[in-house]
């Protein structure tokens, strides 16, 4: 079998017109214009290359962008100060701090430092709790875009097994929830799972969110099972030239399986339409406007 291949890269495109027009009604209705504020602690270059392209694609939808780059000798003490200053600006409607932070800050309590109705990435202990009991909440972005190609490609996923290879708080365990909220049945995998290979069997999703590159091999996929793969490494060939693989070994899964998703161009496009569309819903709520249909779960 040759799978089909989810294209997240011309679904996120897709979705981010949606949001375009969202955006233009929003200044032409009620001259409301979203804004976004990213803050990025230090230098890491792969997580300025995640920035930029957000900063670029806010600003594509019509949104303002504001980005804030502070150096990695930042204090908790400011970066909590710049927080309280986003969330009193009605100009900022959704705010994410870029993560992993540097390890002298603490991230649990910079996150809850947000306030919750502009936590655009759905990690706030409040959002996590939403979530969790099945209320309107903000869905963290990666799961959101997985489960919108999920939905998107099989309809009602209801009765399906889904095995979640992964437990971190910003993918593995948020894409549980969401997956048992449409009626999955769902296992968690992790580091200590006894036998990842018998598990991941047995599933008709996959989702792999574990950032080693190509560990899942085809031989661990059920036939015609969908995979979704979360991750984001960075390879170094022999040669020295550098390329981005995902967590599953694309070529021997895409083989058996019934749809996959490859890297680039899969989930990582889906994480930042996700990002602008929680931010037009974050916008929404805060003047008490209907927020559009197709954006959220
Ligand atoms: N495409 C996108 O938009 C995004 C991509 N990513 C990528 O997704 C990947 C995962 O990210 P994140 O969740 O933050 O990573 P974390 O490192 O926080 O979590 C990794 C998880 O994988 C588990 N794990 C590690 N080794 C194994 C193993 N050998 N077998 C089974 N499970 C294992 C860990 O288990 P344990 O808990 O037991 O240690 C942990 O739960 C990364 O490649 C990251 O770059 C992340 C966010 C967005
Ligand atoms: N607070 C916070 N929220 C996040 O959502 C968050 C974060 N911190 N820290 C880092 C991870 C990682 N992440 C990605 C987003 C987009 C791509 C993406 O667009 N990838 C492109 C390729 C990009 C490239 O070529 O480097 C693709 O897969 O096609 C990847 C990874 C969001 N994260």
């Amino acid at each position: 079998m040759n799978a089909h291949v989810l294209d997240g890269k011309a679904f996120a495109a897709k979705l981010r017109i949606t949001i375009a027009d969202h955006v233009a009604a929003l200044q032409a209705g009620h001259g409301i214009v979203p804004g976004l504020a990213v803050v990025l602690v230090g230098e890491d270059p792969a997580s300025q290359v995640y920035v930029r392209s957000k900063g670029k694609m806010t600003v594509e939808v019509g949104m303002r962008s504001f980005e804030h780059r502070l150096p990695d000798t930042t204090s908790e003490a400011d970066l909590l100060g710049l927080i309280a200053q986003l969330n009193a600006d009605p100009a900022v409607h959704g705010i994410l701090v870029q993560l992993p932070l540097p390890g002298h800050l603490n991230s649990d309590l910079v996150i809850n430092s947000i306030d919750p109705a502009k936590d655009v990435d759905g990690f706030h202990i409040s959002n996590v709790g939403l979530l969790g009991t099945g209320q309107k909440a903000m869905v963290p972005c990666t799961p959101l875009g997985c489960l919108m190609l999920l939905r998107d490609h099989h309809g009602s996923l209801a009765g399906k097994h889904a095995v979640v290879i992964g437990r971190s708080n910003i993918v593995g365990k948020p894409m549980a929830q969401l997956l048992l909220g449409d009626s999955c049945t769902v296992t968690i995998a992790h580091s200590r799972t006894a036998d990842l290979p018998a598990m991941v069997r047995q599933a008709d999703i996959v989702v792999a969110a574990v950032g080693r590159a190509r560990m899942v091999p085809g031989d661990w996929i059920k036939p015609g099972a969908t995979v979704i793969d979360v991750g984001i490494n960075r390879i170094v060939a022999d040669d020295g030239s550098t390329s981005l693989v995902g967590d599953v070994d694309y070529d021997s899964c895409a083989a058996v399986a019934g749809a996959i998703t490859p890297v680039p161009g899969g989930v990582g496009p889906m994480t930042i339409a996700c990002l602008l569309a929680n931010t037009v819903t974050a916008c929404c709520r805060a003047n008490g406007l209907a927020e559009p249909e197709g954006l959220t779960v």
